[in-house]
């Protein structure tokens, strides 16, 4: 028997991919048929902003329900840690007080005012694919579908328009909040701004979000890309940098490192217009990976493309950024493209779900997934130091503006700042890599140079590390004034390492 379960774990951990493609892969498409059929009933009902305020008084009623039990554990959302797009489980689920948020609408579109309001479980791919049919989009669409608008505002969210727009909680006007004694208030720049400031990066600590409101801008039809080759670090950093500043000629800003002195600088705009023969519609099943289709210009050299905008927007989606490759490694054969691409990717929901102890020891002790978000002036010495550190390729490259409005995330001088978003997913080529003390050796860098870690990762910092790199103190005084103390766990007992598996 013991010998059966081993043989088994062998072929579930080297052969990960007879059981994605025979199995996850039609699953998933099951599953993302059904979700589309249930948000499409729920629109052609029209059914979604009429039931908001009932969804909401559903949320006030399970507070009341926590207070009137004795307060005796604190709250979080009732969301199942496998259906996040974190690369953890979190623990505390299990014995907190479990709040259901099941709010997964639309509720409004205002073209006159350039908002659209939408509900907390809204996902990246729903709102593209609703948005730009009617000619509008948001100006920072992080890439991989799944993605919630409440994980972006109480996480973070970035995509390659960030240097012009800021971070995922900078094109947000106003959230709707269910607070700690059960009162729903709204807030924004305006109204109730200290509360407003304080949401985001807050991963749920200072009430549960129900609504947000978020700014919509003019969708275009295509986006033109220029693909620019670097073939040194001192180029890369310049070329990226010089592209950056640029924020009238570039709405997107993007580099892929294949190795420490070869990448691709990516240069966009949105356009209406093609030229002939330019058009990639790199989204199509049967289409390379995006990364392979960059890397491939390396050799090309300097071109352009036109690519459809929703096409652009999930441009890592297929191959959830390199991960599949580790996952189905001939996933980018043209064979497997054409047969079995528009099946492509499995949902990391479910990848998440049907993970074994054996893979995920292997990703504990192998694999490291970090975002580490610095100032671009210590770009080329960040890129060094995750060099040193994991020799992990491609390196994801973002350009983001951050200003120094209050809360737990800002620049570190009076203005706007230009940050680089630096991201690391895959296999440490390096003989040392430890898990734990690379990634503190990493974190102590990161806040060294006054930067932060994303949080959807592991974190090894300690409380006392933790609090360094982030500024606490408006976000202390709102969790005092608000009760928040008492219902909600504070942000480094939902993220730290100790409390996730
Ligand atoms: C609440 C709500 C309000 C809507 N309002 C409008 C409207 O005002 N006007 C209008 O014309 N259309 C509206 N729609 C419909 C929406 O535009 C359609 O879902 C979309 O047009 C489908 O586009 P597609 O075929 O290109 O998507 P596809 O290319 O088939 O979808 C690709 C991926 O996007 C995601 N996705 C696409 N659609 C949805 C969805 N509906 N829900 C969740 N994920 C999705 C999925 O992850 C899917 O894998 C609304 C839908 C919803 C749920
Ligand atoms: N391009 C990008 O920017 C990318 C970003 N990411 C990261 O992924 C994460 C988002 O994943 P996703 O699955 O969408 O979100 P999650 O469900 O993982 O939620 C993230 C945090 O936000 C809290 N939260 C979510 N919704 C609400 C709500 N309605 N009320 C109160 N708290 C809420 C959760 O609290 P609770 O634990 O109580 O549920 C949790 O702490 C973010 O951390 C983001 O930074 C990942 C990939 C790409
Ligand atoms: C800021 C940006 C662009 C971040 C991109 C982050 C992605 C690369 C992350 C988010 C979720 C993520 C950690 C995940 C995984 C890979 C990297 C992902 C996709 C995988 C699929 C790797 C394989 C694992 O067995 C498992 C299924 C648990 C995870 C799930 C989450």
């Amino acid at each position: 028997m013991a010998s059966f379960d081993s043989a088994l774990e062998h072929v579930l951990v080297h052969y990960r991919w007879v059981f994605v493609c025979f199995f996850l892969l039609p699953i998933s498409l099951f599953y993302e048929v059904w979700l589309y059929t249930r948000n499409w009933i729920v629109f052609q009902l029209n059914s979604a902003p009429r039931q908001h305020d009932k969804k909401v008084r559903n949320v006030q009623r399970q507070v009341k329900q926590w207070q009137d039990s004795g307060r005796r554990t604190k709250m979080c959302t009732a969301r199942p840690g496998w259906q996040t797009m974190s690369f953890r489980q979190p623990k505390y689920k299990k014995t907190m007080f479990n709040v259901n948020v099941n709010l997964v609408d639309i509720i409004n579109v205002d073209e006159e005012k350039r908002t659209v309001l939408v509900e907390p479980l809204v996902n990246m791919g729903q709102l593209s694919a609703t948005l730009t049919p009617l000619g509008w989009t948001i100006p920072v669409l992080p890439e991989i579908d799944d993605l919630t608008v409440g994980g972006m505002v109480m996480g973070t969210g970035i995509e390659s328009s960030s240097h012009k727009y800021g971070l995922f909680q900078h094109i947000c006007k106003s959230y709707e909040l269910v607070l700690a004694d059960g009162s729903v208030v709204t807030c924004s720049k305006d109204n109730n701004s200290e509360l407003f400031y304080s949401i985001p990066w807050s991963y749920g600590s200072l009430g549960f979000l129900t609504a947000v409101e978020i700014q919509i801008i003019p969708a275009t039809k295509y986006v033109k890309l220029e693909y620019k080759p670097v073939r040194s670090l001192d180029e890369a950093v310049s070329v990226f940098k010089e592209e950056t500043l640029k924020t009238t000629q570039n709405q997107f800003v993007e580099g892929l490192m294949f190795n420490k002195e070869e990448g691709v600088i990516m240069t966009g705009n949105m356009t209406e217009l093609h030229e002939a023969n330019k058009v990639n519609e790199i989204g199509m099943w049967y289409k390379p990976w995006f990364f392979e289709h960059v890397r491939s210009f390396l050799k090309k050299g300097k071109s352009t493309e036109y690519i459809p905008l929703r096409d652009y927007y999930h441009r890592h989606t297929r191959s959830i950024f390199w991960e599949i490759q580790d996952i189905i490694p001939f996933g980018n054969n043209p064979i497997f493209r054409f047969l079995l691409g528009w099946m492509m990717p499995p949902k990391v929901s479910l990848l998440k779900l049907t993970q074994t102890k054996a893979i995920k020891k292997l990703y504990e002790n192998n694999h490291i997934i970090q975002d580490m978000l610095v100032p671009i002036s210590s770009m080329a010495e960040s890129i060094q130091m995750f060099h040193d550190a994991v020799q992990v390729y491609p390196l994801w490259l973002c350009p983001f503006k951050l200003n120094n409005d209050p809360g737990l995330v800002h620049s570190s001088n009076n203005g706007d700042e230009i940050y680089v978003d630096i991201g690391v997913y895959g296999v440490p080529k390096v003989p040392n890599f430890h898990p734990v003390n690379t990634t503190r050796r990493i974190e102590e860098y990161v806040r060294k140079v006054k930067g932060f870690q994303m949080l959807y990762a592991d974190t090894y910092a300690t409380r006392e590390e933790f609090e360094e790199m982030f500024d606490f103190s408006l976000y202390k005084q709102m969790r005092n004034k608000l009760n928040a103390t008492e219902a909600f766990p504070d942000m480094y007992d939902k993220v730290n390492k100790h409390v996730r598996e």
